[in-house]
């Protein structure tokens, strides 16, 4: 597990996260849901070792996440970012080879490359493997940029809003992989989402934020209820019952 104890994050004047003690990453999938501004991202940053915590301590299964080795942390967490900033002039197929590194270290074997293969038929990227990023639609990008994180095969997996730019197809094809990842190889997947269905349908748990700390954290059953998303969205929201998943409508 993650582990956040006392975990406090300022920037600048602002204080983005405020005395978080949470315990996050079973096996499975796990939601991060809030409103925008919440502090989901800078959550995601400071369990990913991107941000050291201004105050607190982030412990990733009991060692101190900011104590470890580097290519020990690549090893266990891979992170996708909301943005991300890459040479252009890399085809997929080096962008999913790169996922390897902490393996290869710039030599890629045979295990990487049978690995990188899977990685780009599980993201169905064989046809535009050779192609340039900076040639590649958003979703087709972000597609791409899920294979190399999947590549880097590591056991806690954070993924900042991943299904941006995607088209229903390929949101429901990643949310299936992954949820099909963490039951094959025991994945922990944190992800933030805007799309509370999905959250609903896919997600094993639930952790809302508000106002830089976690309001609300349990299984999706318990979290997937009209009163508690109307009190985290601050909005009125029903959830109903629909081919035994519940569904959240919010259209007004
Ligand atoms: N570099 C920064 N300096 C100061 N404040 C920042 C900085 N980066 C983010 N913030 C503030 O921190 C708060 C949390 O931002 P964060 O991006 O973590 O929220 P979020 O829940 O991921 O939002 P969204 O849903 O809009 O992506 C926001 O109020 C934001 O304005």
């Amino acid at each position: 597990m993650i582990q956040l104890k006392n975990v406090s994050l300022r920037l600048g004047q602002h204080c983005v996260l405020g005395d978080i003690n949470a315990s996050i990453g079973a096996p499975g999938l796990t939601a991060i849901i809030g409103p925008n501004g919440a502090g989901k991202s800078s959550l995601l940053s400071v369990m990913s070792r991107l941000q050291p915590p201004t105050e607190g301590i982030v412990l990733l299964d009991g060692k101190n996440l900011h104590d470890l080795p580097g290519n020990t942390v690549a090893k266990q967490l891979s992170l996708l970012r909301q943005e991300n900033h890459l040479v252009s002039r890399l085809t997929v197929a080096d962008l999913v080879c790169f996922g390897r590194f902490p393996y290869h270290k710039g030599r890629p074997g045979k295990s990487d490359w049978e690995k990188i293969q899977q990685c780009l038929t599980l993201l169905e990227l064989d046809s535009i493997r050779h192609r340039y990023l900076d040639q590649l639609s958003g979703g087709q990008k972000q597609r791409a940029f899920i294979a190399m994180i999947l590549a880097q095969d590591t056991p806690y997996i954070l993924l900042d809003e991943p299904l941006n730019n995607l088209d229903m197809k390929h949101g429901v094809a990643i949310m299936k992989t992954l949820k099909k990842a963490a039951k094959t190889s025991q994945k922990r997947v944190i992800m933030v989402l805007h799309d509370i269905n999905f959250a609903s349908v896919y997600c094993d748990f639930i952790v809302a934020m508000q106002n830089g700390g976690i309001t609300h954290q349990g299984r999706t059953e318990e979290i997937m209820d009209s009163a508690v998303l109307s009190d985290i969205y601050q909005m009125s929201m029903r959830v109903e019952e629909f081919h035994q998943q519940r569904i959240c409508f919010y259209y007004q």
